[in-house]
This record gives C-alpha cells, sequence and structure tokens, in this order.
C-alpha cells in the first residue's frame, strides 16, 4: 500500500545510521496497511506521518567528576515520541550503547506497549551512553544527581514520568528522584520504580518478569499447554530475567539456563535463583560466578551460546536483537514450541520468520513485557491517590492487566484477518487507540 511504503522510506531518508528505530517502524507499519485501508480518515490526517515523529528529543551533556576528582562527560537523551493518551512514559537506559537511535526505537515501541496496557499513558523513553557497571555508589550518584540536573526541566507528574530500563534500577531511580526533590522542591511522582519508602509500588520491581510469565502461560494455554515441567532458557539475568524466573518456578517449570553480556550459565538440575539475586542484585559480579557455588553447573563464554541449548521455552530478557536467524533455527531445530519477548526488541526480522514458518508460538515484546510500565501506571494512580495498594492487590491487577492485552492482541489480530498472529494484534490493538486520539485531537 502506497502510503504506508511512502511513509517508510521518508523514516529511512530522515534517519540515516539510525538501524534499530528503522527496524522498529518497519515492523509496526507493514502491519498497518488492513488498518489504514479500513480508516482512510487516519490517512488524510497524517497519522503515520505524524506518529513516526517524536514529539521531542532532547539531547544534553551530563558532566560528572569520578573518585579520582577527573572530570568525565556524558550524553543524556529524552524522547518524548507521543503524548496522545497520557504523559509520555518510558524507562531510562544507561549503557555503553546508548545513543539516539537506541532511545527513539526504545520510544516508538513505547507507544503501542503503553496503549496496550488500557492505561493512560503516552510514549518516551531516555538514557544516557554512561555504563554504571565497575563504578562506586558515589560515582553512581554523582552521575545520576548531574543526569537529572538537566532532565529535571522536561519531566513531571503529568508531564513525562520516566522509570528504570537496562543499567536504571532501584539505586539509579532513587538518586535521580532525590535530586528532582532538591531542585523543584515538589514531592511528586515523577518517576517510577521509586522504594517503597518513598512512594513506590509493591510489585513494580517483579513486574515486568511476572508479567511475561502471566502473558506467556495465557498464550500456550489457549493451545493446550502448561508451564509445568517445562524446560525453559532465559537469556540475561537483570531485573525483567531474575523475577521472569522467579515466577516460572513458582509455576513448576524447570529453569536451565541464564546469562549475562559475558557468557551463559547451564545447570540442568535447575537455575538456583536465590544465587543470582545475591551476584546480581547484592554483590554486583558476573554470572561465571554461579559455578563456585554450583560446581555441577557449566559456564560458557559468549551470551548468544544460550540458544543452542534444547528447551521448550524460550524468554529472551536481556537486550535488543540478541536472537538472530541462526539462534532461532537453531531454537526450532531443538523442539523449542514457544518464545516470549522480555526484552525490547530482541529478535531480528529473520528470526521472527523462522518463529512462524515453524509454528512457534511467539509472544511479541511489546505486549509480552508490557507488565512493567503497566505496574508503572499503577504506581502514578497510587501516587496521585496518595495511598498504597497491598502485593496481592497490585499483583491482581497486573494478572488482569495481561490477560486483557492478550485477549486484546488476539482480537485485533483476528478482525484484520491475521488469525492469532499476537506480533501483528499487538501493533494493531496498540495502534488504533493512539490514533483515535490524535484524530480527535486535531493536526497537533
Ligand atoms: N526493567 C523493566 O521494567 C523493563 C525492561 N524491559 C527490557 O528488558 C530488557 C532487560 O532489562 P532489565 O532487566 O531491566 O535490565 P538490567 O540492566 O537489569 O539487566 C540487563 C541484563 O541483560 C544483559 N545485557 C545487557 N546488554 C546486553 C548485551 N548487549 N548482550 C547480552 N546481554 C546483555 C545484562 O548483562 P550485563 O550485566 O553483563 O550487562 C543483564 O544481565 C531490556 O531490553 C529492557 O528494555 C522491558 C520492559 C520493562
Ligand atoms: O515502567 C516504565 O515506565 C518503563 C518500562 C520500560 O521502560 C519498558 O516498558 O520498556
Amino acid at each position: 500500500m502506497a502510503i504506508v511504503s511512502d511513509v517508510l522510506m521518508n523514516v529511512k531518508k530522515r534517519n540515516l545510521n539510525e538501524p534499530e528505530f528503522l527496524q522498529a517502524v518497519q515492523e509496526v507499519l507493514e502491519s498497518l496497511e488492513p488498518v489504514i485501508e479500513m480508516h482512510p480518515e487516519y490517512k488524510d490526517a497524517g497519522i503515520l506521518e505524524r506518529m513516526v515523529e517524536p514529539e521531542r528529543q532532547v539531547i544534553f551533556r551530563v558532566p560528572w567528576v569520578d573518585d579520582k576528582g577527573i572530570v568525565r562527560v556524558n550524553r543524556g537523551f529524552r524522547v518524548q515520541f507521543n503524548s496522545a493518551i497520557g504523559p509520555y512514559k518510558g524507562g531510562i537506559r544507561f549503557h555503553p550503547s546508548v545513543y539516539i537511535g537506541i532511545i527513539k526505537f526504545l520510544g516508538f515501541e513505547q507507544i503501542f506497549k503503553n496503549s496496550l496496557t488500557g492505561l493512560p499513558i503516552g510514549g518516551g523513553k531516555g538514557g544516557s551512553d554512561f555504563d554504571p557497571k565497575g563504578k562506586s555508589d558515589g560515582e553512581v550518584m554523582r552521575f545520576c544527581q548531574s543526569f537529572m540536573t538537566e532532565l529535571y526541566k522536561y519531566v513531571g507528574a503529568d508531564v513525562d514520568v520516566p522509570a528504570g530500563d537496562i543499567g536504571v534500577g532501584a539505586r539509579e531511580v532513587g538518586y535521580m528522584y532525590g535530586q528532582f526533590k532538591r531542585i523543584t522542591g515538589s514531592y511528586e511522582g515523577v518517576l517510577t520504580g521509586k522504594g517503597l519508602s518513598f512512594g513506590g509500588s509493591l510489585v513494580r520491581t517483579e513486574a515486568t518478569g511476572y508479567g511475561l510469565v502471566y502473558f506467556v502461560n495465557e498464550m500456550i494455554k489457549a493451545k493446550g499447554y502448561e508451564l509445568k515441567d517445562k524446560k525453559v532458557v532465559v537469556s540475561g539475568s537483570g531485573n525483567v530475567a531474575i523475577y521472569a524466573v522467579q515466577k516460572l518456578q513458582e509455576f513448576n517449570a524447570k529453569v536451565i539456563a541464564m546469562s549475562d553480556s559475558n557468557g551463559y550459565i547451564y545447570d540442568e538440575k535447575g537455575i538456583n535463583i536465590a544465587t543470582i539475586k545475591k551476584l546480581k542484585e547484592v554483590e554486583r559480579k558476573r554470572i561465571s560466578e554461579y559455578v563456585k557455588e554450583h560446581p555441577h553447573a557449566e559456564y560458557h563464554e559468549g551470551h548468544r551460546g544460550i540458544w543452542n541449548i534444547k528447551c521448550d521455552i524460550a524468554l529472551p530478557s536481556a537486550t535488543q536483537n540478541e536472537i538472530d536467524e541462526n539462534s532461532a533455527r537453531q531454537l526450532a531445530l531443538n523442539g523449542c514450541f514457544a518464545v516470549g519477548e522480555g526484552s525490547n526488541m530482541p529478535s531480528t526480522p529473520e528470526a521472527i520468520k523462522v518463529f512462524q514458518t515453524n509454528n512457534i508460538l511467539f509472544a511479541p515484546a511489546k505486549a509480552a513485557n508490557a507488565g512493567g510500565v503497566a505496574t508503572s501506571a499503577l504506581e502514578m494512580s497510587q501516587n496521585s491517590m496518595r495511598m498504597s495498594w497491598t502485593f496481592e492487590e497490585v499483583d491482581f491487577k497486573l494478572q488482569e492487566i495481561m490477560k486483557n492485552i492478550y485477549k486484546n492482541c488476539i482480537k485485533a489480530a483476528n478482525d484484520y484477518g491475521f488469525g492469532d498472529n499476537l506480533a501483528v494484534g499487538a501493533n494493531i490493538a496498540g495502534f488504533l487507540k493512539v490514533a483515535d486520539a490524535m484524530y480527535k485531537q486535531g493536526v497537533v
């Protein structure tokens, strides 16, 4: 369809050297052709053209002083992509690979994901090329304070509400919140993922991993499977991976491998998640240390090798494009029947084709990992009401949200003739709400 290919061509021309952003846009736009055909008013209102252009992008200098007294300079980013259905919402990533193209791809994905939650949150994302690995708490604090000293001008409880992502957890959110409060004098829900003693929500820490497992459970249940006794491989060993593994074990699935950016561990008896939590959340060590406490387990260098392990279900939960075509083929050859994306855009387009041609059940990131941001929106609600819900209350709401996302994705896929293709269904269902809001708000 001309409109979709024209918009895509323009995006390619205007965003050179941003392959991750182009990949994300192409994947969404290609699934929207039948929607635009059914809604010619969206074409006339330039909805697609406006949706692929961020409302605002801020790039700033982040100077800080390391423990040796040396001045360091990093680059900070916040992309406020779309506020049609609510204040911008999305995490902050600290990783040396961060540049504007990564933040734009993540911000673009966030528009549709946030819409799928059914809650009033727009799409945004931020970050820096700062690497927290190997830095002292003092260095991380000074960096976060400097980052927020610029960012505070652009955020606010009703404007833009950042949270964590790779390299940003409770420690970093706490330091950023402290600095925001110190500069503005305002005690407001400007960040989510806050500590429980200052406005954080119960379950937010666990939410993305738990939500991923709730979603995958719905998807496989619909085909007559259950998680019990299934062998599962989960990549990463950060926030998403750890709580996905914890929930999988509650469902009596057997998680046999996890990884970090250096390599992966294989434990045929089942991963001991308490050891991983200690190594990663408390000691901030490498996953290779796991075998010291569990000598029967194996450690292998290189994170991609994890996809060669025979499993029933794979949950990529580390980073973008971590499953390429070869890894996908290996998973299929080994009999893997379901893939659930915990990380954002972990499967290359070629890998997704392999899953589809091999009839592997596929839960796309926008839907499957939406539990984190959904619970962030629940944290925003609690902050606005000046109250806190119990763990059980928030977890119940999270389960209902993930079930609804699953139902809505299936319905959208069905309505537009794509059967039970959840990837297309997620794009269409996420798009429809945002497009309707943009259309009714006029050309802004
Ligand atoms: N936190 C959240 O609520 C949400 C996160 N996500 C997505 O989930 C993914 C993981 O995020 P999160 O768990 O929060 O991040 P963390 O920083 O807590 O953990 C990231 C994990 O992925 C590994 N990793 C990072 N980069 C690479 C790489 N280039 N190659 C291989 N492994 C890598 C890290 O290893 P190492 O320690 O060696 O770097 C670490 O084990 C990201 O894609 C994020 O965008 C999605 C929705 C919500
Ligand atoms: O909780 C949030 O606002 C951010 C979650 C996030 O970054 C994501 O969904 O990728």
